[in-house]
């Protein structure tokens, strides 16, 4: 029989042993000692506090411990490299080719997001990139423009004068329109009615597109705003994910449990992710299926058909590696990655245009002389005929950067800014520190486009990679093209008819959230103005 004090005693035992156990896994943290404590927990478990010091907490670092410094994760090495010193060396070669992403708590256990090309790895990856790619090329993007420029046009009908409008939702609306027919070839109807109805006629449902159309449902694609949303790294995510960045390996464990417990956030993310696996499982064997009865609906040209096309012609080899749960995932992920951070550019755009008048009359003049409202660019006039509009886009994707870091993991033993790297370890470079970087970017702090013109010094005299936040690599975004084209088409198109400026309600200083990229925490709220053009 324990007594009490028995009790106590042992309770005491147990909590001094779980302190040390504690303090062994973490000790290597408590080295780096310049950083404020409150930060440097939640900033070695996970990034997130990008979102409230920005890119500040990787300078810090970088400037006490030179371009390349070294953490643990608990016993997990990690290296970070945040410094464009770094670029000039030979070590970002060395960056580029280790290919392998580390996986963040928040992807870890969801076969929706982990099966992915983001996160797939060896031969899988090289595999879907080949075959997707040509989705990519710049022929095939063209052909995109006139459906792109319908989306933009319907998105713009909910704009009126004088409207108070959340922007940033609009276009998270818009633009996961145009990634559902992109990756789906069917109309989501989100920012709109939908431009063609399906085969029932019903909103948020697929597009006839040579073949039987695509079926979505309007719940799958709330499922999926609901699960983009969730994904967050930071104190507001689920409590996993929470326990997940601070201790990793207790991550899984207390995932099992929470997520058998009904109304838990854990519980709801599992369930959403559950259910549009299941979704995307019907979707692919209904279309796999069409596929073998219409001829037709061979010709389809979004992402899934020509995926399902690759598997067709490549036999057994490419059937075992993409197998049916690897093709949902890989075309739900281009929902996820193509409007998440192509929202948010378009966001940061126009927030930062409506607080810089000379910007915004300069954007217009270029505009206004492409020729009268309505005429829609070709994929060589956004190339040739909008040079201030391609500097404002890069400015604004240097000033807000979406994708502060890219983390990739070593595959094999490397050398890297004086560190031996044994396999396995975590390796991120911040992009995010580099587009604030004074030496490259004179007066960091200024929203300046003309920095970017191809005739000024600083645009000659930057190193090379000081601007990438489209990553870097063989690993590097596949869907840059892409995204630039639609987010120039919908300036355009916008700037033609409205001007915008800040509402009363829009926070100042603005407010991010990191979730897996960034995102402004309460949205882009502006007010329309009609433009009397003509
Ligand atoms: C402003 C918009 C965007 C930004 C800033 C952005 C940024 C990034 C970054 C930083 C990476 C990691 C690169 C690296 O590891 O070096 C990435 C990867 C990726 N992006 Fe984007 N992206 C954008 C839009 C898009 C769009 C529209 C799509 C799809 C249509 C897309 C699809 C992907 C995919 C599939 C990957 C993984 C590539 C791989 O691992 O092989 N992205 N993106």
């Amino acid at each position: 029989m324990v007594s009490v004090v028995e009790e106590y005693a042992l309770t005491l035992v147990a909590m001094a042993v779980g302190f040390l156990v504690v303090a062994y896994l973490y000790e290597p943290y408590w080295r780096v000692r310049h950083v404020p404590g409150p930060v440097l927990l939640p900033l070695i478990g996970h990034v997130h506090l990008l979102a409230e010091h920005g890119p500040d907490v990787f300078s810090m670092l970088a400037k006490k411990h030179g371009p390349v410094f070294r953490f643990h994760m608990g016993r997990q090495p990690l290296i970070v490299v945040a410094d464009a010193e770094f670029c000039k060396e030979a070590g970002i070669k060395k960056f580029k080719s280790i290919s392998n992403r580390s996986m963040p708590s928040a992807i870890a256990n969801s076969p929706i997001h982990q099966k992915g090309l983001f996160f797939s790895r060896g031969l899988r990856w090289t595999t879907m990139r080949n075959i997707i790619i040509s989705l990519y090329q710049p022929s095939h993007l063209a052909g995109l423009i006139p459906t792109m420029e319908s989306y933009i046009e319907r998105a713009a009908r909910n704009l009126d004068e004088g409207d108070e409008v959340v922007f940033s939702k609009l276009a998270l609306t818009l633009f996961t329109d145009v990634i559902g027919h992109a990756a789906f070839g069917a109309d989501f109807g989100l920012s709109g009615e939908p431009v063609s109805t399906d085969i029932d006629g019903k909103a948020g449902a697929g597009v006839k597109n040579g073949g039987t159309a695509v079926k979505v449902s309007e719940e799958f694609v709330k499922m999926h705003l609901h699960a983009t949303t969730s994904l967050k790294m930071d104190l507001s995510g689920s409590l996993s994910i929470i326990v997940g960045n601070l201790v990793p390996f207790l991550q899984q464990p207390f995932r099992q449990v929470l997520k058998r417990i009904p109304g838990t956030a854990d519980w709801k993310i599992d369930h959403v992710n559950h259910e549009l696996s299941s979704q995307m499982d019907v979707i692919v064997a209904d279309l796999m299926a069409a596929r073998e009865r219409e001829p037709a609906s061979k010709q389809r040209k979004d992402l899934l058909s020509v995926v399902l096309g690759a598997r067709e012609r490549g036999g057994a080899a490419v059937q075992e590696l993409l197998t049916p749960d690897y093709v949902s995932a890989l075309t739900y992920e281009h929902l996820l990655v193509g409007s998440a951070t192509t929202s948010f550019t378009l966001s940061s755009v126009v927030y930062l245009v409506a607080k810089h008048p000379e910007v915004e009359e300069k954007l217009l003049t270029e505009i206004d002389a492409f020729g009268p409202r309505g005429r829609v660019p070709t994929a060589d006039d956004l190339k040739t005929r909008f040079p201030y509009l391609d500097q404002v886009v890069k400015e604004s994707m240097r000033f807000y950067v979406v994708s502060p870091l890219v983390a990739r993991e070593t595959l094999e033993r490397v050398e890297i800014g004086g560190y031996v790297l044994p396999k396995g370890t975590w390796v991120w470079l911040a992009p995010g520190v580099l587009a604030k970087d004074p030496i490259n970017f004179p007066e960091p702090e200024q929203f300046r486009p003309e920095r970017f013109d191809p005739a000024g010094n600083e645009e000659k005299c930057r190193h090379p990679y000081a601007f990438i936040p489209f990553g870097i690599g063989p690993r590097a975004c596949i869907g840059e093209k892409f995204a630039i084209q639609e987010i120039k088409l919908a300036i355009i198109h916008l700037y033609s008819h409205y001007v915008f400026r800040h509402s009363k309600a829009m926070e100042s200083p603005l407010e991010f959230q990191y979730g897996i990229v960034l995102n402004f925490k309460h949205g882009v709220k502006l007010q329309v103005i009609h433009r009397d053009k003509d």
